[in-house]
């Protein structure tokens, strides 16, 4: 559902516009208020007092409408002197203003907290969700749940809620009070209404429809802001600034046709109200003062009724405008309940730290596995791979690009399940396994190394949040890092700034294996930085790397053959199968063999 509205058709937005009229769909938005719960009462204190505020507003026309009988001479007892009258309106007005405090100060503390708490709980989400659910979606759609379907939600808490309620209190209690007054009067205003109410609801669903279109533009023209702006190295170096600014030009403009479109929809709606409104009260004027001649009602009567009239129809404009927004935060209810009902990996939450995670021995064995990726199903991506590594042995994986060496490495983290066979760490299958316990035994340093946007240090603590600063320093030292950092003149609080453009390749990938040596884990992943570190760097990183595989169970998913001599067993990966396997002696004396062959291909080139 969250991959709907997007470029999804007319006729589907219909489809789904009247399917979120049904009662079902109601009782699912309502479901959002369980996270009101929590705050119940003080939700009841901003409902009382939007009881109150409505209420006492109610009075003002009564009064405005005795302040004209008392100047004519028509009123009586208290309600004789105009001071008193004038006191009293101004009594009324002074409650609620301070009714509307407490009204407004109570509604935000519950829609501020509550909203609070479903932020929480969907950013809580997005992290434990797989990673296949990532591949189906685009990164700007899924924080749009978070920022613009959160906000809607918010509003509908704060404001419409409190707007629907005061309106048709105006409704129902203006139509009683005027009905009092003069049934005939109110028999002849109420005539020209349900009219206006049917052509209200008309135009306020196909107001609804265009917004939740506008909306949906809008999601994606931030998500090309997001996409490029991830990207902006990519962008400047094909020099596509022009491109990027046109494609975004082009949704933009998208946007803003559909959002006109509404708008010509919306003012059509207010002319409509404006018109059809003036136009009654002229006619109820008229038909009053006829009654007034005729003395059926009083003077004040009629301006209390007028006055009356006024609000009802005020009221009834709003609650179609109000059908609207209810429409769009159920809709937006709807796709952050569908993220909150989405399945999390399986991980233990009860696990404290690191250092309460079990340790493996290591010994990894691969049985015939098969995979294909879950957007891909029909592309077969591994075959039938089957090779043990025993604790503590190093393996190297080669083979040609997209060969599956990747995939091999995913699987063993268990971003997603094997379709065949099985994958078992220290005789466990690792889907009996935890998943916590998994990942926290196993160690990455990859190929591309992403930093956080904060120092060095928080940077490195990352492999285990709580380690002190000795462990981090020694983590520095034994990673070869240590002494560039301390060259900096902020040491260790060095700023990476964003995702760690300020370090070198090099220097980025020594933070990432300090930060796996923290880490510690049983058994590690390598995956080997296809792009060249001059050799000063190049042979600081091979020794922090020698250094982290020390004692580990390590797979090296190897781009340069040179640095893989050492490991125990070299699997070479073509076509996600495993053609040859040994070590690099052996295989490399084979004369007809890929990696002997691989290898003189790249001695020719280097
Ligand atoms: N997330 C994914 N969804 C669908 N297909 C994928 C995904 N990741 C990789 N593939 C496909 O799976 C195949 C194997 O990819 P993999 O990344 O495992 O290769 P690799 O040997 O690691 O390549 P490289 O050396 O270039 O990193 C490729 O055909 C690739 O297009």
């Amino acid at each position: 559902m969250a991959k709907r509205g997007f470029g999804s058709s007319d006729s589907e937005q219909e489809k789904e516009g009247r399917k979120k009229i049904s009662k079902e769909s109601f009782r699912r938005g309502l479901q959002v208020f369980r996270y009101v719960l929590p705050y119940k009462y003080k939700f009841i204190v901003g409902l009382v007092f939007l009881v109150m505020s409505s209420l006492t507003f109610m009075a003002f026309p009564f009064l405005v409408g005795k302040l004209f009988d008392s100047a004519t001479g028509n009123a009586d007892g208290l309600l004789e002197d105009i001071n008193v009258i004038a006191m009293g309106l101004f009594g009324i007005i002074l409650l609620q203003g301070i009714f509307s405090f407490f009204r407004v100060y109570f509604f935000a503390q519950v829609s501020e907290n509550a909203v609070a708490d479903i932020r929480r709980d969907l950013y809580s989400k997005f992290v434990q969700l797989p990673i296949s659910f990532y591949e189906k979606r685009r990164v700007g759609e899924v924080t749009s749940r978070i920022t613009t379907d959160v906000a809607q939600v918010q509003d509908a808490m704060s404001i419409t809620l409190a707007e629907l309620f005061r309106q048709t209190t105006t409704l129902i209690v203006g139509v009683i009070v005027i009905m009092w007054m003069s049934i005939k009067l109110s028999l002849f205003m109420l005539a020209t209404f349900p009219v206006l109410v049917a052509l209200a609801l008309v135009f306020g669903r196909r107001i609804k429809t265009l917004s939740k279109k506008t909306q949906d533009e809008l999601a994606n023209t931030n998500v090309i802001v997001e996409e490029t702006l991830q990207a902006i190295n990519t962008v400047k170096a094909f020099t596509n600034e022009m491109f990027e600014v046109n494609r975004y030009k082009t949704t933009l403009n998208k946007a803003v046709k559909t959002a006109l479109k509404g708008a010509y929809y919306r003012g059509a709606f207010i002319t409509f109200i404006i018109v059809g409104l003036f136009g009654g009260i002229i006619l109820v004027i008229w038909y009053g003062v006829t009654l007034v001649a005729n003395g059926e009602i009083a003077q004040g009567d009629l301006v209390s009724f007028v006055l009356y009239t006024v609000f009802i129809g005020a009221s009834v404009g709003g609650l179609g405008d109000l059908y609207g927004k209810v429409q769009s935060a159920l809709g937006a209810t709807e796709r952050i309940l569908e993220i909150l009902q989405e399945h999390e990996e399986p991980s233990d939450k009860t696990l404290p730290n690191l250092q309460a995670i079990p340790r493996v021995k290591g010994d990894i064995v691969y049985q015939n596995v098969s995979f294909s990726y879950p957007t891909r199903p029909d592309l077969q991506v591994l075959g039938d791979i089957s090779f043990s590594v025993r604790a503590g042995e190093k393996v190297a994986l080669v083979g040609p690009s997209g060969a599956g060496k990747s995939t091999i490495i995913q699987l063993l983290m268990r971003y997603y399940d094997v379709m065949g066979g099985s994958i078992t760490v220290d005789s466990q299958d690792i889907r009996d396994m935890n998943l916590t316990m998994l990942r926290g035994n196993i160690g990455v340093v990859p190929q591309e190394v992403l930093l956080f946007g904060g120092t060095i240090r928080e940077n490195i603590a990352y492999g285990r949040p709580e380690a002190s600063e000795a462990e981090i320093q020694d983590a520095a030292r034994k990673a070869n890092a240590y002494d560039f950092i301390m060259s900096f003149p902020e040491g260790l609080d060095t700023l990476v700034g964003e995702r760690g453009i300020k370090l070198s390749g090099g220097q980025r990938q020594r933070v990432a294996i300090a930060r796996a040596i923290l880490k510690n884990p049983a058994i590690l992943i390598l995956d080997e930085a296809t792009s060249a570190l001059d050799s000063e760097s190049e042979h600081l990183v091979q020794q922090a790397m020698d250094e982290l595989m020390k004692g580990r169970t390590t797979i090296v998913i190897a781009h340069r053959l040179a640095t893989i001599r050492k490991v125990d067993k070299i699997l070479v990966i073509e076509n996600g199968e495993i053609v040859e396997q040994g070590p690099h002696e052996e295989l490399s004396l084979n004369p007809h063999g890929i990696y002997a062959n691989l290898l003189k291909l790249q001695f020719e080139l280097s």
